[in-house]
This record gives structure tokens, C-alpha cells and sequence, in this order.
């Protein structure tokens, strides 16, 4: 049968006319699906030099920098992409992000959330229509609606944040008081990731909780994290995603132990709220142990590598150093209790007293909090009276293009300017062009994302960072253990996802207890002691 249809067409004389026309009309055809069909309403369209494939490889090659690299060299407020037929509108004006940012029905966070989550934890179509539908089956809200609430109500400013403040501030206390003025060696980065991580899970999880049964699972949770879009793609994760695929399991299992021993009545409140949200959603203990380990994901991915970037920002400045030192030594106090020595260190205080160390941290979220952020479009839209986007299509929002924009924030935007937020104070002498340069920065800063979606832990970061710097500035000296110059590690990588880009490599240094300090116990003072 084969042979006939090979001998029939063999046989058939093809003129080279008719062979031109039928490949012609194949790459007009695929042209048309590729490329054309736009509406002239919609944003123009920036082509690849290589057809068809172009951006593909470009996504190939740079992977979630790719949107970042092209935006750089296209100076349009807002332009078209397409991917293999896909729209993706990009946006670089801070106004039009704005804009999308207040229509969270037409641009929506949760659809792109929850595509992640649902191969992550492979879950099926059905039990993905009781997570997300809105609202959900008999009327009720959903889910996610149930999480969204809570988890926005609880790390907002309430009893709920002050407690889990302050069970952070205990946990990291407890790492601080091992330290003498003899010193410990360690790797930078990796002590800080430690001590930071058993905060933060203390916070979230009690004080009972698998990191501390088992130290190892921090490792396991970065080895998590950093495979974390590999274990989502789901292509052979066993092989190209062995080290994430195992701490995967060891984690989850870890986490389905911590149901069961009931360890999460010691929890924060916004822990065990999940837990009751969860159980009204007809959730099994896995399924909580999944979601609860998800979320400690979005809790440590971008707060521990940004106070690593903050004490290195600050140690490799010997005069930033000690100015930050000495705003910090006017608000700790010494107090003397049943004749111990106590130094007290109240976080509350670093925003009312110490300019500079602020200036630092919000510096810090321009500098490497630059997340692409992504919403979907549920709704054809027309944007700022001017672009209509489509329904079913991909907005993006590379934020290292508005927040390292030199027409926004002047010059020295590709450099880190400690002081860069000094100048708030000094507003109301600004003139008309300098408050409307301000009120452009204000709209290009969004380490934190925005609108419906805005990452409602940034208090609970802010927190973290200044108390695990201020106490490490004011308590410590952190010297190289080679007696070397301390300087900034620059090789980092942001995962796609991720918003603050992890340190690659570390340095090996002594971190020592400051001599007047010998034998004072170090405590934070929080809302709840
Ligand atoms: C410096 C540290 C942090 C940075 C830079 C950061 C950044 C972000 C960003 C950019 C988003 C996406 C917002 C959007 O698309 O508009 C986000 C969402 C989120 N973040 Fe954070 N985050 C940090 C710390 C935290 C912490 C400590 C927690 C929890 C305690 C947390 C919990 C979340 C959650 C639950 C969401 C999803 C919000 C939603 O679905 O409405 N983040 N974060």
C-alpha cells in the first residue's frame, strides 16, 4: 500500500509554479495565525527579527528575564507580543500599571496563581472549579475568596500581625543568644537564610514545628523553591528536577506529621484560620499540609534573600555601617532584669527614629524587588481610553524596567543610593516639576506588586528584615574570616516568580558578639511581652 502512494506521487509531474504557490500559501497561512488578526485598537505589536519563533527562543534563552531584556530596547508605554498565537500585552508606563492594578475583574491575579498551583499539586478540573469558582458552589465563596480574605486580614495591622511579630522577634532572639563574643564562623548568606527561615516558621507554624524536629527541611524547602517552576512544567521532574521533587516529598510528609500531632493549635492565628477554611472546603490533612507549605513558600522566597542583600549592603559600607549603628544605639535600651543585663531592641521604633536604616530597606525593594508580574484578562478592556486588550490574553509587567528607569528615578537609577528616601521629609519645598517626578516614582514603586493582589506579608517583611538587621548592626561585628574587604556578592538569580533575586555562591565570615556586650541577654520588645 505504502509503495503505491509513494509510486503515485512520484509519478505526478509537480510544476515549480505550483510547488511555490502551495509553500507560499502555507507561510501566508501560518503568518496570518501568527501574526495578524490584530485589532487596530490594540497596542502595537514588537516582531521578532526571526519569524515565527522569535520570542519563543527569546523565552528559551533568557527565561523569565526575557520580557525585561526586550522591554529594555522598546520605548513604548505598553506593546503587543505573541507567542505561538498567544497575546501578551507588556506594560512599561506606571500610569497604565495603575490602571490595570484597579480593575482586579478584568486583569486577575488568581487564574495565573491558580494554573500554578493546580499542576504544582495536580489537582482536577472539578476540585479546581470548588477552589476557584465565584462564588463558589451553593453561593458560598470560594476557596481562594475564603484565603484571600484572611490572609489579608490577618497580616494587616492587628492583634493577629502583632502576635505573629512577636513570635518571629522570640524565635530569632533565640538564634541571636547563641552567639558569644568569641564568634561563630559561618557562610554569610547561609547563617542568615537559617536564622531568618526559623523565625519566620516559627511565626507562622508555633513553635513547634518541622524545622525545628529537623533542621535539615530548611535546606529541603530553598531545594523546594528553587526548582519550584521545573516541578510545575512537570517534564520528568524525577530527572530534571531531582533535588526539588524529593524535598517535595520530605516536606510534605513533614508537614502531614505536623497535622496530625496537632502541632498547629500553636500556630499563628492566620495558620490555623487556613486550616478551618480549608476543613469548611472539604479539605483532607494533605491537602492542608500542601497548601500550608505553599504558603510558607510565598512567606521566605522574597523576605530571607532580601536580608541577606541588606546586611551585605550595609557591612560592605564601613561609614554606612556605623551611621546606621548609631541611629539604632539611641533606640535600644539596657534594662537590668533579676540581675541579668538585658539590651532591648523595639522594631517599632526603627520607622519613627531611624531615617537612614528606612531609607535602606525601601531602597532595597526598588533595588532588587523587581518581580515581572503577571495578571490574566477576563474581559476585553479598553486601557487608559487608548489600548483595548483582549480577552484571554497574558498582561506583563516587568517592574525592573519602571523601578530602574533613568527618566523616572534619575541617573544614579542603576545604582543602590542608600539615601535615595532621605528626601520625603523635604517634600513641601519641592517645586512643581519635582513633586510631579514624585508622584511618578510613587506610581513606577512596586516591589510589592498591586491593587487587589498588592502582597498583603509586606508588613510582616518589613519586620523580619529590620529586626534580624538591626540587631545583627547593633549587637555584631561581621568581619571576613580571610581578613578581606567585605564586599557585595553580585551573582544572583531571580527564579521565575520570585521577586528578590537569591545570592549565588557566599562568603565565609566570623560573626562576633560586640565585646560590651558580653554576657547581656539580647531581646526584642514587642506589643505582646
Ligand atoms: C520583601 C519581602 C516580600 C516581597 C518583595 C513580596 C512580594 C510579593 C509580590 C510582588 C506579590 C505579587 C503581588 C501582585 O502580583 O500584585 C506577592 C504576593 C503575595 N505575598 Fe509577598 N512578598 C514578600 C514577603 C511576603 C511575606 C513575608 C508573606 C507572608 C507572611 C507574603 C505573602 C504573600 C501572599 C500570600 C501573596 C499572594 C497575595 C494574593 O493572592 O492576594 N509575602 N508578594
Amino acid at each position: 500500500m505504502a509503495s503505491t502512494v509513494m509510486d503515485l506521487v512520484r509519478d505526478v509531474e509537480v510544476p515549480p509554479w505550483v510547488l511555490f504557490s502551495v509553500v507560499a500559501g502555507l507561510v501566508f497561512i501560518g503568518w496570518q495565525f501568527l501574526f495578524n488578526g490584530l485589532d487596530p485598537r490594540e497596542p502595537p505589536e514588537v516582531r521578532s527579527r526571526i519569524p515565527f519563533v522569535g520570542h519563543l527562543l527569546g523565552m528559551l534563552w533568557y527565561k523569565a528575564e526575557y520580557v525585561t531584556v526586550l522591554s529594555r530596547k522598546v520605548n513604548l508605554p505598553i506593546y503587543t507580543m505573541r507567542v505561538l498565537g498567544t497575546r501578551m500585552y507588556i506594560l512599561r508606563s506606571p500610569e497604565l500599571i495603575q490602571k490595570t492594578f484597579a480593575n482586579p475583574k478584568a486583569f486577575t491575579f488568581d487564574t495565573f496563581a491558580a494554573t500554578a498551583v493546580r499542576r504544582l499539586l495536580n489537582i482536577s478540573e472539578p476540585d479546581m472549579k470548588v477552589l476557584l469558582q465565584e462564588p463558589g458552589p451553593e453561593n458560598r465563596p470560594s476557596y481562594s475568596h475564603d484565603i484571600h480574605d484572611l490572609t489579608h486580614s490577618t497580616l494587616t495591622p492587628s492583634a493577629a500581625l502583632s502576635q505573629l511579630n512577636d513570635a518571629f522577634q522570640t524565635r530569632l532572639a533565640k538564634s541571636f543568644n547563641e552567639i558569644d563574643t568569641d564568634g561563630t564562623t559561618v557562610n554569610l548568606h547561609q547563617w542568615s537564610r537559617d536564622v531568618v527561615t526559623h523565625a519566620a516558621c516559627a511565626a507562622i507554624l508555633g513553635p513547634d514545628n518541622p524545622y525545628e524536629d529537623d533542621p535539615s527541611l530548611i535546606s529541603a524547602l530553598w531545594d523546594f523553591e528553587t526548582d519550584l517552576v521545573l516541578l510545575i512544567l512537570r517534564i520528568f521532574p524525577t530527572i530534571t528536577a531531582p533535588k526539588g521533587y524529593q524535598a517535595r516529598a520530605r516536606l510534605t510528609s513533614a508537614y502531614l506529621s505536623y497535622q496530625h500531632r496537632e502541632l498547629w493549635k500553636h500556630g499563628s492565628a492566620l495558620l490555623q484560620g487556613r486550616r478551618e477554611i480549608g476543613k469548611k472546603h472539604g479539605f483532607n490533612d494533605t491537602q492542608i499540609a500542601e497548601w500550608d507549605l505553599l504558603f510558607t513558600i510565598a512567606a521566605v522566597t522574597n523576605a530571607i534573600p532580601i536580608s541577606f542583600w541588606m546586611v551585605s549592603y550595609i557591612l560592605a559600607d564601613p561609614s554606612l555601617l556605623s551611621e546606621v549603628r548609631e541611629e539604632l544605639q539611641a533606640i535600644v535600651q539596657m534594662e537590668e532584669l533579676k540581675g541579668e543585663k538585658v539590651l532591648k531592641l523595639d522594631p517599632r521604633m526603627i520607622r519613627e527614629r531611624c531615617p537612614l536604616l528606612i531609607s535602606i530597606w525601601e531602597e532595597l525593594l526598588r533595588f532588587t524587588s523587581q518581580p515581572t508580574l503577571g495578571r490574566y484578562v477576563t474581559t476585553d478592556t479598553v486601557l487608559n481610553n487608548e489600548y483595548l486588550v483582549k480577552a484571554g490574553s497574558v498582561v506583563q509587567i516587568p517592574t525592573q524596567i519602571t523601578q530602574g528607569s533613568s527618566s523616572i528615578w534619575g541617573p544614579s537609577a542603576s545604582d543602590f543610593n542608600p539615601r535615595r528616601f532621605l528626601r520625603k521629609e523635604e517634600n513641601k519645598k519641592l517645586g512643581k516639576e519635582e513633586r510631579e517626578q514624585e508622584r511618578l516614582q510613587r506610581r513606577a514603586y512596586t516591589p510589592f506588586g498591586g491593587g487587589k493582589n498588592l502582597c498583603p506579608g509586606r508588613h510582616a517583611a518589613a519586620n523580619e528584615t529590620l529586626s534580624f538587621v538591626a540587631m545583627v548592626v547593633v549587637a555584631f561585628t561581621v568581619e571576613r574570616e580571610d581578613g578581606g574587604v567585605f564586599g557585595v556578592i553580585w551573582e544572583a538569580t531571580r527564579a521565575a516568580g520570585a521577586s528578590v533575586p537569591k545570592a549565588e555562591g557566599d562568603v565565609r565570615v566570623v560573626v562576633r558578639r560586640r565585646e560590651e556586650l558580653r554576657g547581656v541577654r539580647l531581646e526584642f520588645a514587642g506589643e505582646e511581652r
